[in-house]
């Protein structure tokens, strides 16, 4: 198992990195990357053979970037083979020695400040919000940063204290609720990758849909017929007409014939859609 590699949106102490730890543990390797995106690139040009990519927040909803690299990726490889679910308890980190009177700016990954939204309105109701590609990447900047910058802080994830020199935890659980949990899927360049241990049988499946000017989304989940779980929409600006929409369609309580079956039934009626995983 030691050549089986592992991709994640790095640097270490991401949220991305926990999930993946402890979905596979230390007997495998990881690859960290920059942005979400580079995942997937890492998994279409083998240089990892699954990605940890984060799907959906329980407080915050979809992860935007995930959906979009799955759409601009709809005609490349890669393919949903598992899932993990991670506990997230956010800290507000800072420069040793920094009080909470001195921050004017707060750096997270989006869905990190989309979490803790009410924590920073009630808080830090005039600071700067800054959007980075991870909660991890915003302290790494605090802590190289921290002999000159002393009015901001990151969100992110404690284990970044120990990562990171010279920052400290000024706030704890700091999210909109005690429960919050963030959905990754594992996405591989194949259906064929298996991930260790072997997998149960599938009964979950990922599709994308792109209705045709004449056709409702709802009649094309009618022939579908399976179990959907959830529902996604993201635009398809490529396309001549607008206001045009890729659908994600998740399934659940299902089996690899099934959707086969389904899936075949749009696509020998003209519709445009896609198998994106099996799991
Ligand atoms: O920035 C990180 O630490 C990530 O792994 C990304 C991410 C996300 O995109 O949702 C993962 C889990 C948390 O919900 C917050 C951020």
């Amino acid at each position: 198992m030691a050549d089986f590699i592992v991709a994640f949106l790095g640097p270490l102490g991401t949220y991305s990195h926990q999930a993946a730890h402890e979905r596979f543990g230390d007997s495998v390797k990881y690859h960290e990357c920059s942005t979400i995106t580079g995942v997937f690139h890492a998994i279409a040009s083998s240089s990892a053979h699954v990605g940890a990519i984060p799907q959906e927040n329980s407080l915050f909803g979809s992860v935007t970037e995930t959906y979009d690299a799955l759409r601009r990726e709809v005609a490349a490889p890669g393919f949903v083979v598992g899932e993990t679910i991670l506990s997230v308890q956010h800290c507000l980190l800072v420069p040793q020695g920094v009080e909470a009177s001195q921050i004017r700016r707060i750096k997270s990954h989006e869905q990190a400040l989309g979490q803790c939204a009410a924590f920073l309105a009630r808080e830090f109701p005039g600071a700067v919000l800054e959007k980075v590609s991870s909660t991890a990447g915003a302290a790494e900047t605090i802590s190289r940063d921290s002999t000159t910058t002393r009015d901001c802080a990151a969100i992110c994830s404690r284990m970044c204290v120990d990562v990171f020199e010279g920052l400290e935890v000024l706030f704890e659980s700091i999210q909109d609720a005690q429960n919050n949990f963030t959905r990754f899927y594992l996405l591989s360049k194949s259906r064929e990758h298996q991930l260790p241990p072997p997998a149960a049988p599938p009964t979950k499946a990922l599709l994308w849909i792109s209705p045709s000017g004449s056709e409702r989304i709802t009649s094309l989940l009618a022939t579908l017929d399976l179990p959907v779980s959830r529902l996604d929409r993201r635009p398809r600006p490529q396309s001549s007409k607008l206001f045009q929409a890729l659908y994600f369609v998740e399934v659940e309580e299902t089996d690899a014939t099934a959707v086969e079956q389904a899936l075949g039934r749009l696509l020998v009626q003209g519709t445009e859609a896609k198998l994106l995983g099996i799991w």
